[in-house]
């Protein structure tokens, strides 16, 4: 498999840099022709931690953007902005040149997709349909059966990046599929995130995102570890950060989520339920390749005690938690 590096400033097919504010238009299909122009109706289904100011990004950026999310309220604050709203996927993506979906896992990404009023239903030739999810291959190529079968186009484009990489359009997008749409959409994404790699054939970007998790996951566990073990040893956990955040091993997420861990408290911006999706996914995908993954698969096993005690929808960095004794102890009840 080869894979390319785009950098946004040498790909994207239209200049469009971070503040862009003029109206997008002349969208071409990217069937037609070669794309030279962005689509102009965007349509955005999925009002997350994530998707939400990812929308909010494009709607600063002047983007014509139609938004849905099953529960409503959260796109309240993007209607008071200026963003239209449809009461379903099928409308957004029937009134729309491109629709974005950011949702939870699987079973909601396909349900949004393809479900009764899912966006396939309001597909046709000359759209696209781009999932941002985290989700595994499979999905993603049922997905995007669905969506070729109505004649639009599909490209996966999970991120890499949190809450506040999204809040300042600094998202990683690894983004797989039609190659036509990659570059029709180029600008979006550069108003969302930083870079954007194009993998290939659709399956290439989720199992990217998932091996990236997998690492993710593993890290926090065993820095977790690393915390406690300090403590117990009589050492400050929080000069542990430092020396850390100072060495080969220094990482963003061992400094910014370090001292909160510290101190038992784990605000939201992964949720650790999509954490344990994740590398519930990332072993998947390495038992269909038979390769051994033993360090993700025993960092599985805390997440999934993390989320047995109700840990769910705290930061991911709360599977600390499920090496404190007292929820071992529960673990084995
Ligand atoms: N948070 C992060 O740091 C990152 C997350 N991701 C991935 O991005 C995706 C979204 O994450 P995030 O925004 O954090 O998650 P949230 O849990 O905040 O948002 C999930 C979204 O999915 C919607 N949803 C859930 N179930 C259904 C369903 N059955 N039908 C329709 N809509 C549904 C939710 O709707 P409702 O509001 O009604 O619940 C919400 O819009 C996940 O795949 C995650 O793994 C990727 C990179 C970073
Ligand atoms: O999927 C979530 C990734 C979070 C991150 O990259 O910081």
């Amino acid at each position: 498999m080869r894979s390319t590096f785009c950098c946004h400033l040498n790909l994207s097919p239209v200049m469009i840099m971070k503040g862009f504010s003029a109206p997008i238009s002349s969208y071409v299909s990217p069937r037609a022709q070669a794309v030279t122009e962005p689509p102009a109706r965007i349509g955005f289904l999925g009002l997350g931690i994530m998707g939400s100011p990812m929308a909010h990004n494009l709607l600063k950026a002047g983007v014509d953007l139609t938004v849905w999310n099953r529960t409503k309220s959260k796109c309240d604050p993007l209607i008071s902005l200026g963003a239209k709203y449809k009461p379903s996927p099928e409308e957004v993506a029937a009134s729309c040149d491109v629709t974005f979906a950011m949702l939870a896992d699987p079973q909601s990404a396909v349900d949004v997709a393809c479900g009764k009023h899912g966006a396939a239903n309001g597909m046709g030739p000359g759209k696209g349909y781009v999932d941002v999810s985290t989700v595994d291959g499979d999905t993603s190529k049922l997905i995007n059966g669905h969506m070729k079968s109505t004649g639009a186009l599909f490209l996966e484009a999970p991120v890499s990046g949190s809450k506040k990489p999204a809040e300042d359009g600094q998202l990683i997008f690894l983004t797989a599929g039609d190659k036509n749409l990659y570059e029709a959409v180029g600008s979006l994404l550069d108003i969302m995130g930083k870079s954007k790699f194009y993998l290939g054939d659709v399956g290439n970007g989720a199992a990217m995102k998932l091996v990236v998790n997998m690492i993710m996951g593993s890290m926090m566990a065993s820095f977790s570890e690393g915390l406690l073990l300090s403590e117990k040893v009589g050492l400050d956990p929080d000069v542990l950060v430092q020396v850390v955040s100072q060495g080969a091993i220094s990482a963003p997420m061992y400094s910014t989520k370090g001292p909160s861990m510290i101190q038992s408290l784990y605000p939201t911006a992964f949720p650790l339920k999509h954490q344990q999706k994740d590398l519930r996914l990332a072993l998947g995908l390495a038992e269909s390749v038979s390769q051994p993954t033993p360090i993700a698969s025993a960092a599985n096993e805390l997440y999934k005690v993390a989320k047995s005690n109700g840990l769910s929808d705290q930061d991911f960095s709360a599977v600390i938690e499920a090496l404190k004794s007292k929820f071992q102890h529960s673990e084995t009840k």
